[in-house]
């Protein structure tokens, strides 16, 4: 609970508006006993006529109204603290998530990541929004109510004093429980959210492979668990509050006991102080009670901002950058004993070692599983080496800015991510570009045609929710960013299955022209593109084991003629 109350603490103006606000709802609840009382004193004890109290019961109706504003605001406080909280919070996480190496990102379900980034942060709320305001307020108004009861009768307020401690006490004890019981809940859901998104990314293959019905039963039980998880916190708080309903009865019911004797048989107290007394008390214990019910509240927050620095606290893999500004000129890129290997006993590739000058056409050749688009993800920045360099223009690749470095790389993946949007915006991607700009890319990368068919033209929504594009075109939006964006190293990950005669002519084309101002590194598979490359790197199992140009590895390595035996036979 320290960081959170911490975190509120940074918050001064709100924290400090938030006691302002508990001094002045004291006043008023000491003011509407009052009022309440000598309405009724006047009325049924003194026998005034009505009219005599028209004035106190505007003004008791003025308090009342008063009274609920500075709930209210306390409230509105509350929630305002929490919401900069989490977009702080928020804001750590994302960054976080994208300072992570792509081998960081793999990591974890992402599911598990969302959960934390939208359920985990929003925990928190309660802890500002009821656990904070409350506390201020229980700080406060108990020890003017106490302190006005003191001044009226010191029995009764002696009466509070004992028994008011077993509230604390009861909430210290179930308050651990409930903590342990809600990381266990956060536990549940963060479970269910990585098993339910993983579901529904895998849909389609699980319906294939007829296993639907296993994974319901497996989110059925995922889902089961987290139900029960949520159960057991709520079973742990409403014990608590029958506790403290039951300890502040007990307490109004002695106090009260105590008042009816010095009032009937001592008749040593008059009725007016009696009932104000009996009013102030319960408000003493509901401010205890609702404490009690925040604190549950904030319990469970404190689950959530634990999980949430855990996150915030794991290792990341990140990947290093400096400050150096990038020219727009092809660039000689020189892998110098470049290792790397995913965790601690995974694919290791090692001894990279290669000079790519500018302008110049390489393929990187080798069977599948060779360790080809880790080295590509490797020369794009997007995972850490362990170890060797990658020196660019002869500077090491960490020295130059990250968005400098992103924003001379054209990387065409396989399989490229189109986002929810129209097409226009998936070409154009963050680019400030014209519309006859992006038509011009869209163009060069052979998809205008298609796009100018579609009703809505180059605003037709794609992606998520919108118009699907099949493998091919999306490569073509793919490579009408690159034509957008001019990008002096681009590198591709050439699709390995098969294209019909006009995409291959047209991915060619683009290539070519795309290759006049950039350094193109080419994950190869089609005989033509390797047959055209300046220099061919053949990995196997992770290591360059040969490289030059075709007709001369053909000649001279037999694992490289194995893998194109078919395909000259094609030719
Ligand atoms: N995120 C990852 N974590 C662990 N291992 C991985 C990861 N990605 C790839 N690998 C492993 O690294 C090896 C090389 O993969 P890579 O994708 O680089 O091969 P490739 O030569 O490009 O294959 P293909 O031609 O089939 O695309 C494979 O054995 C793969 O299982």
């Amino acid at each position: 609970m320290k960081t959170l109350q911490k975190l509120a603490k940074q918050q001064k103006g709100r924290y400090y508006s938030l006691f302002f606000i508990a001094l002045a709802l004291s006043v008023v609840i000491i003011l509407q006993a009052y009022l309440i009382v000598s309405i009724i004193n006047d009325l049924f004890i003194n026998k005034e006529t009505f009219s005599h109290v028209i004035f106190p019961l505007i003004v008791l109706i003025g308090v009342l109204v008063v009274r609920a504003s500075l709930s209210y605001f306390s409230g509105k406080i509350g929630l305002k603290m929490a919401a900069l909280v989490k977009a702080n919070y928020r804001k750590r996480l994302i960054e976080k998530y994208a300072r992570n190496s792509l081998t960081a990102s793999y990591t974890g379900q992402s599911g598990h990541k969302l959960s934390v980034l939208l359920d985990t942060v929003d925990e928190l709320d309660s802890f500002f929004s009821q656990y904070i305001p409350q506390r201020i307020v229980t700080t406060v108004v108990p020890l003017v109510v106490l302190i006005v009861i003191f001044s009226q009768n010191v029995y009764s307020g002696l009466i509070i004093l004992v028994t008011a401690p077993f509230i604390p006490l009861f909430m210290i004890i179930i308050g651990g429980a409930t903590q342990r019981k809600s990381e266990e809940k956060l536990e549940s859901l963060a479970a269910f959210s990585g098993r339910f998104l993983d579901t529904l990314q895998g849909l389609l293959s699980l319906k294939l492979y007829g296993r639907s019905k296993q994974y319901k039963d497996v989110i059925e039980k995922s889902s089961l668990g987290f139900r029960d998880a949520t159960m057991n916190i709520l079973k742990v708080a409403f014990m608590s509050s029958l506790m403290l309903e039951f300890i502040s009865m007990l307490s109004i019911g002695l106090v009260a006991l105590e008042l009816s004797l010095r009032l009937v048989v001592f008749q040593s107290m008059d009725f007016f102080t009696a009932f104000l007394i009996l009013l102030l008390v319960p408000e003493f214990f509901t401010s205890l009670k609702e404490l009690g019910s925040a604190f549950h509240a904030g319990r469970s927050s404190t689950g959530a901002a634990a999980k949430v620095e855990q996150e915030l606290e794991t290792i990341e893999d990140s990947i290093e950058w400096g400050n150096e500004r990038m020219t727009a000129e092809p660039k000689t890129i020189e892998l110098q004993d470049l290792h790397f290997q995913y965790g601690a006993e995974g694919f290791a590739l090692s001894q990279i070692d290669a000079t790519i000058k500018p302008n110049q056409q390489i393929a990187i050749v080798g069977k599948s599983g060779s360790g080809k688009t880790t080295l590509l993800n490797l020369i794009a920045g997007l995972v850490k080496p362990s170890g060797g360099n990658i020196r660019v223009n002869g500077r090491d690749r960490s020295d130059y800015h990250e968005q400098e470095w992103f924003g001379q790389i054209g990387y065409i993946t396989q399989h490229p991510y189109l986002f929810s949007g129209t097409i226009a915006e998936n070409i154009a991607l963050g680019i400030k570009a014209s519309r006859e700009e992006v038509e011009l890319a869209a163009k060069k990368a052979g998809i205008a045609d298609l796009i100018e068919s579609l009703r809505d033209g180059y605003d037709t929504e794609i992606g998520e929710g919108g118009r699907g594009l099949s493998g091919g075109e999306k490569q073509r939006v793919t490579l009408a960013r690159a034509f957008l964006k001019k990008p002096s190293i681009i590198l591709f990950d050439e699709p390995t299955t098969g294209l019909d005669l006009v995409t291959e002519k047209i991915l060619q084309q683009s290539m070519k022209e795309l290759a006049e101002t950039a350094t193109v590194i080419t994950v190869a598979h089609r005989l033509q593109t390797i047959k055209k490359a300046d220099l061919i790197l053949f990995m196997e199992q992770g290591s360059i084991i040969a490289r030059g140009k075709h007709d001369d590895l053909q000649k001279d390595v037999a694992a490289y003629r194995d893998i194109f035996a078919p395909q000259e036979k094609k030719v």
